[in-house]
């Protein structure tokens, strides 16, 4: 019975899970007007099989948050990131400079029931690099311990993600080949 309780529990999350991230992506596809892609079906119709992982992060506090790092300085290799944080801040994402000033780190602020969505590096490819990669890094706290729950969302399984033709202009070469999510991540 506490299994059959817990296992619906499961379900219901990763449909959740599912369902927020197909949102999301269906919302880049329309703005960008992405319809072009073979593998992420046209707006309007069944939304793209998606995949994804989930990783449960817990940064400690500590005593000298200047001399250690939660988690360096990089990108997420997915699609994009939906990210939940507990209430301690801690993400960091990389500003880039601008005629007014220089790169800096940004802090996400708390904002209640809300979710922090990152681009990450195949959506960059897929974009031909018109959405940056999200740079970011964890910095951790003297007093609170911190936990964050990032849900990676991917393309479909075998799906060579490539940037989008329209996005690359007659004439013009692709800024990225085309990769699988599995050859991207191993390297
Ligand atoms: O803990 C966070 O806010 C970010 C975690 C993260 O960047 C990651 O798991 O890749
Ligand atoms: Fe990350």
């Amino acid at each position: 019975m506490a299994d059959g309780g817990r296992n619906k529990a499961g379900i219901t999350v990763d449909y959740g899970r599912r369902r927020r991230s197909e949102d999301v992506f269906g919302v880049f596809l329309t703005r960008l007007e992405f319809e072009d892609v073979a593998w992420a079906a046209p707006v309007g119709n069944l939304p793209p099989d998606l995949t994804g992982t989930l990783r449960l992060n817990s940064y400690p506090p500590c005593p000298e948050p200047d001399k250690a790092m939660g988690m360096v300085a990089h990108t997420d290799s997915s699609l994009f990131t939906i990210l939940h944080q507990s209430s301690t801040t801690g993400l960091q994402v990389l500003r880039d400079e601008d005629p007014s000033s220089p790169a800096r780190w940004v802090t996400a602020p708390l904002l209640p029931e809300s979710l922090i969505v990152l681009v990450g590096d195949l959506l960059h490819i897929l974009s031909n690099g018109q959405l940056k990669t999200a740079v970011h890094r964890v910095v951790v706290d003297r007093i609170q311990r911190r936990a964050s729950a990032a849900y990676f969302s991917g393309p479909p399984g075998n799906v060579k993600v490539l940037p989008v033709e329209q996005l690359v202009g007659p004439g013009r070469a692709p800024a990225y080949r085309g990769v699988t999510w599995a050859d991207y991540s191993s390297g």
